[in-house]
C-alpha cells in the first residue's frame, strides 16, 4: 500500500524550530527533528493522551465520513459493487471461525479415538468436507475481491478527481496563490496513480475494521466452545498467542506519539548532493550541460561518495519518523504471520493497528471535504452589469480614483495613487519601464486582485459592487504572461468564448483576425493539432527506424516517462504568441452580438517582429469598433500615436498622461525616450 507522504495541521500560529524553550531537537540518522512541546497542552505529557485525542479527531471526523458514504455509494453502480464487497468481508470475517470450529470438531474425533479407539466415520466425512469447503471458500472470496476491489477503485478515483477539479477551478487569484491553499491541495492529492484515492482508502480501512473485529468475535466464540470444555485449555491457547501478542502490541505504540507540531530537516551535504544528482541526472533540461561539460563520470564519482557516506541513513528514517504508528509490517515479520497459525493474535493487532491509523485516515476525508469550502479573497458583488446591453456598443468608461495596490505578502506599492479617466470608446495607451505596474492596471481591473486603497469604476460603478461573472463576461483581457492550455489549437481558441466553441466558423474567423490562421492552416492536423499534448502516447519495443506513428512524431523518450521519470517538454511550434491573440479576438472582436465593452491588452506584440506587430495594430484598430481600448507596452511606437490617451508610468506611479502631442511638448519623461527611440532609426 502506499501512503501519502505529507502531514499537515491545520493549527493556527507560528512554529519557529530554533525556540529552544519550546521546541525540542532530536537527530535520527541524517535528519534534524524539531517537535513543538507546547503544541498541545499539559495534558499530553500524560502516557495515552496521545491516543485520546486522536480518538477525539476521530468523532469529530466522523460527519465528514457519513457525507463521503453517501457521495460514493451515489456514483452510479457504486452502492451495489461495495455492497457486494461487504458480503465477501463478512464472509472473510466469518469463515475462519467456521474452520476453526471444524478444527475444533476434528480434535474432539481424535479425542475420542484415542479414548475409545473408535472413529465415528460419517462425522469424520462431514468435518473434512467442511473444512475442505472453507478452504475453497475463502479462496474463492479472495478472487473475488481481487476482481471487486480495481473496479471500485476507479469509480472513487474518478469521484475524486471531479470534486478536487470542481474545489480548484472555484478559487480566485489571490487564494490560489495562497500557499497554504495550495498545500492543503498537496495534501489531498493523490501523487501518482498507483496511491490509492481517499474514499476507497478510508472505505477499505472502515470495512477491514469491521472484518478484523467480527473475525475476532466469531473466533472467540469458536475458542470459548471448543476450549472452555478442556482442563488448560484456555492457558495453553493464551500462551501460544502471548508472547507475539506482546511484541505486536508494542509496535503498535500505544503510550508514544509524536507532537502534533513538528519539522523535520537536513543539512547532511551528502544527503542533497545525492538527491540532487539523482534529478539532474533524471531530467532531460540538464542533458545538454551534463555532455557537453564532460560531466559524466564526474556525476558518478559524486553521487558513489556521497552515497556511501550516507550509507542507510535515508529516507526511511523519515518515514519511521513521520509515522510512527503506521510503519509498514516488514517482509519478514509478514512471513511470520503467514507461518504462525495463530490468525487470533493477527487480528486483534491487526485491529489495534487500523484504529491507530484512523485518525490520520479519517482526517484525510475531512481536508478532502474542506478543500471544497476555501472562502475565495475576492468576495462577489450584486449589481448586474451592464444594466443595458447597448451600453456595450459605445465601450464603458473607465476610472481609477487614488488606487493603491501591494501584492499579497510583498512589502512594496506595485500602485501607488494612480489616478486616470479613459471615456467610452477610447484609446489608452499605458507606457513605462518593466515592472513600473503596467499590467498591474490591467489586473485590477478584472478583479484578479482588488486594490488596498481608492476605487475603481466602469461606467460609474465602483467594480467591487458588481457581479464578478458580469464583470469579467463585459471585459476582454489578454494577460502577457498567457500560457496556453494544453489543448488542441480549436479549443484554445475557444475558449475566448465557450458560448460559441461549437461554431467552426467563429473558431476560424477568430484565427484570420488573431493573425494565426495561416500558420494553424499549414500544420498536418490544423485546428486540431495540440501545441503541448496533455496526453502521452505509450509505446515499448518500437524500433529506432519508426518515425511517426498515430500521425505525430515518435518520441523515443517517451520511454523514461513510462518508467516515470520526468522529461521536460519542448513546443517545436512557434505560433503559440498568435494562438493566444486569436482567443481574444473569438471574445471580444468578432463582429457579431458583441459581448465585451473593454478591451485591456498587456503587450500583445511583445514577441512580434515589426511588421506583424504593424499589422496587429491596424487590426486592432480598424476592428474595435467604438469599444474602449486599454493597451500596456514599453515599446513606444506606432500605436502611442494614434492614443487618446497616454498614461506614462514609473515606479508604480503615473507621472504624466495626456495625448502623444501633449506629452512630446511638455518635453518630459515621455518626450525623452520618444526621442531616443526616433533617433535610433535615423
Ligand atoms: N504576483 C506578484 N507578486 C508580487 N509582486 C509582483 C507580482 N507581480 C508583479 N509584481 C511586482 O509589482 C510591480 C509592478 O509589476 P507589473 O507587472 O505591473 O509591471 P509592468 O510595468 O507590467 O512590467 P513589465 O513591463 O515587465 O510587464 C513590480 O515591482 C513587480 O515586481
Amino acid at each position: 500500500m502506499y501512503r501519502r507522504e505529507k502531514a499537515t495541521s491545520s493549527k493556527e500560529g507560528t512554529f519557529d524550530p530554533n525556540d529552544t524553550s519550546r521546541v525540542k531537537h532530536t537527530r535520527y540518522g541524517v535528519w534534524d527533528v524539531y517537535e513543538d512541546q507546547s503544541s498541545t497542552s499539559r495534558l499530553s505529557a500524560l502516557p495515552g493522551w496521545c491516543t485520546i485525542e486522536k480518538y477525539a479527531e476521530v468523532v469529530a471526523c466522523m460527519p465528514y465520513v457519513w457525507r463521503m458514504l453517501r457521495d460514493v455509494l451515489s456514483i452510479p453502480a457504486c452502492a451495489l459493487l461495495f455492497v457486494m464487497y461487504c458480503v465477501i468481508q463478512a464472509g472473510h470475517a466469518l469463515v475462519p471461525a467456521l474452520a476453526l470450529w471444524y478444527q475444533g470438531q476434528l480434535l474432539e474425533i481424535m479425542q475420542i479415538a484415542i479414548d475409545t479407539r473408535t472413529v465415528d466415520k460419517d462425522r469424520l466425512f462431514h468435518i473434512c468436507t467442511g473444512r475442505i469447503a472453507c478452504s475453497v471458500v475463502l479462496h474463492l472470496l479472495g478472487a473475488a475481491s481481487g476482481r471487486l476491489q480495481p473496479a471500485l477503485q476507479l469509480r472513487m478515483r474518478k469521484w475524486t478527481n471531479a470534486h478536487l477539479f470542481r474545489a480548484r477551478a472555484r478559487l480566485d487569484v489571490p487564494t490560489f496563490e495562497t500557499s497554504s491553499v495550495q498545500r492543503q491541495f498537496e495534501d489531498v492529492t493523490s501523487q501518482s496513480d498507483f496511491m490509492m484515492p481517499i474514499p476507497w482508502e478510508t472505505l477499505h480501512m472502515l470495512v477491514g475494521f469491521v472484518r478484523a473485529a467480527t473475525q475476532v468475535v466469531a473466533q472467540l466464540w469458536v475458542l470459548a466452545d471448543a476450549l472452555g470444555a478442556q482442563r488448560d485449555g484456555w492457558f495453553l491457547a493464551g500462551l501460544t498467542m502471548a508472547s507475539k501478542s506482546i511484541q505486536w502490541l508494542s509496535d503498535l505504540n500505544l503510550f508514544g506519539g509524536r507532537s502534533q507540531v513538528w519539522a523535520a530537516t537536513t543539512t547532511n551535504e551528502d544527503y542533497l548532493k545525492l538527491h540532487g544528482w539523482t534529478r539532474i541526472m533524471k531530467e532531460t533540461s540538464h542533458r545538454k550541460e551534463i555532455v557537453a561539460g564532460n560531466l559524466g563520470e564526474y556525476a558518478v564519482s559524486v553521487f558513489e561518495t556521497a552515497s556511501e557516506r550516507v550509507g542507510d541513513a535515508d529516507i526511511f528514517t523519515l518515514r519511521a519518523i513521520q509515522y510512527p504508528e503506521n510503519m509498514p509490517v516488514s517482509l519478514a515479520s509478514m512471513q511470520m504471520v503467514q507461518e504462525t497459525a495463530n490468525t487470533f493474535a493477527w487480528n486483534i493487532y491487526e485491529l489495534m493497528m487500523s484504529t491507530q491509523s484512523f485518525s490520520h485516515q479519517l482526517g484525510q476525508v475531512r481536508k478532502l471535504y474542506e478543500v471544497a469550502n476555501i472562502p475565495n479573497k475576492i468576495p462577489d458583488g450584486t449589481v448586474p452589469f451592464p444594466e443595458d446591453t447597448a451600453q456595450i456598443r459605445t465601450g464603458f468608461s473607465l476610472e481609477f480614483r487614488n488606487v493603491s495596490f501591494k501584492y499579497p505578502g510583498s512589502e512594496n506599492y506595485a500602485l501607488r495613487n494612480v489616478c486616470f479617466r479613459v471615456l467610452p470608446g477610447q484609446l489608452c495607451i499605458i507606457v513605462g519601464a518593466n515592472g513600473s505596474g503596467k499590467s498591474t492596471i490591467l489586473k485590477l481591473v478584472a478583479r484578479l486582485y482588488d486594490p488596498d486603497e481608492g476605487q475603481i469604476l466602469i461606467d460609474g460603478h465602483d467594480i467591487r459592487t458588481l457581479k464578478l461573472r458580469d464583470l469579467r463576461q463585459a471585459i476582454s483581457v489578454l494577460f502577457q504572461d498567457y500560457t496556453h492550455f494544453p489543448l488542441s489549437i480549436r479549443d484554445n481558441i475557444a475558449l475566448g468564448d465557450p458560448s460559441a466553441a461549437e461554431n467552426e466558423a467563429h473558431v476560424r474567423l477568430a484565427a484570420r483576425l488573431g493573425g494565426a490562421a495561416d500558420f494553424i492552416e499549414k500544420l498536418p492536423e490544423g485546428y486540431n493539432t495540440y501545441l503541448d499534448r496533455p496526453v502521452r502516447d505509450y509505446y515499448a519495443g518500437i524500433p529506432e527506424g519508426t518515425t511517426t506513428l498515430f500521425g505525430r512524431k515518435v518520441d523515443f523518450r517517451n520511454v523514461r516517462f513510462v518508467a516515470h521519470l520526468k522529461q521536460s517538454d519542448t513546443s517545436a511550434l512557434s505560433g503559440g504568441q498568435m494562438q493566444r491573440l486569436a482567443v481574444t479576438f473569438m471574445r471580444s472582436v468578432v463582429p457579431e452580438e458583441p459581448k465585451v465593452g473593454l478591451l485591456l491588452f498587456d503587450e500583445p506584440s511583445a514577441s512580434l517582429d515589426p511588421v506583424a506587430e504593424h499589422d496587429l495594430f491596424n487590426r486592432l484598430r480598424e476592428l474595435r469598433g467604438n469599444k474602449t481600448m486599454l493597451f500596456s507596452s514599453h515599446r513606444f511606437g506606432n500605436l502611442t500615436r494614434h492614443a487618446d490617451l497616454i498614461l506614462y508610468m514609473n515606479d508604480s506611479v503615473i507621472v504624466e498622461s495626456g495625448t502623444h502631442e501633449q506629452l512630446l511638448k511638455q518635453g518630459g519623461g515621455y518626450a525623452n525616450i520618444w526621442n531616443l527611440q526616433a533617433q535610433a532609426f535615423l
